[in-house]
């Protein structure tokens, strides 16, 4: 489970597990509207208000003015063929989640040594400039930078500055469960 603020590389890690580790990762569904570049049912599931209302969800938030939400269906995706999920979640996702899966779950929490770095990366992600100016000024993602006190001792914290040094980390954490 990948939690952190936005723009500290919560999708990149995912998909470098799911690349080098063969994890599926979990489809979630938001009412925002796609960036430039995401597909529906890989980056997400878009939906409406009506339909997200209409999914049984695990848990629904609201980040940024949109909702978010999992469902039994994406998770269940994995466990057909047994490989390990790998989700993305707010942190009052990952606190429900790590509520109700503990010690099944391994939490990474990411941040980076300087926030103003972060504003940068959406940028160069594609973020259109007032979709940054909202997201940079929600309570959820200045809530998302520090590491939730329920989390605290259960996260594995990474600070991302250089994705190199990040990778190498997810290989040794990755190590040591195997253990
Ligand atoms: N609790 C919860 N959070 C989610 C879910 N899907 C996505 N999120 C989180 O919602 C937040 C906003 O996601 P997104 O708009 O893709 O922005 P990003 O953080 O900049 O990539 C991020 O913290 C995601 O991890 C979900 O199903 N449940
Ligand atoms: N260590 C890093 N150094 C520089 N850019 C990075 C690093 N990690 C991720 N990025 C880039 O920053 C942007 C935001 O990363 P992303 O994984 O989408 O974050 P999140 O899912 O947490 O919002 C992407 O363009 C990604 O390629």
């Amino acid at each position: 489970m990948i939690t952190g603020a936005a723009g500290t590389g919560k999708t990149s890690v995912a998909n470098y597990l799911r690349k080098q580790y063969h994890m599926m990762k979990v489809i979630t569904h938001t009412t925002r509207q796609p960036r430039p570049g995401e597909q529906n049912g890989v980056d997400y599931f878009f939906e409406t208000p009506t339909s997200m209302n209409k999914l049984h969800l695990l848990e629904k938030v609201e980040y940024d003015h949109h909702l978010y939400g999992s469902s039994m269906e994406g998770l269940q995706r994995g466990w057909q063929d047994g490989r390990d999920d790998v989700i993305v979640l707010d942190t009052a996702g990952a606190i429900t989640y790590e509520q109700q899966l503990g010690t099944k779950v391994v939490v990474i929490f990411l941040t980076v040594s300087n926030v103003r770095v972060l504003s940068r990366r959406l940028y160069s992600r594609g973020d259109r400039q007032a979709a940054i100016h909202s997201r940079l000024h929600s309570a959820e993602y200045q809530r998302d930078l520090t590491l939730p006190d329920e989390l605290a001792g259960k996260a594995h914290v990474i600070v991302n500055d250089d994705w190199q040094v990040t990778r190498e980390k997810i290989d040794q954490l990755m190590a040591a469960q195997q253990r």
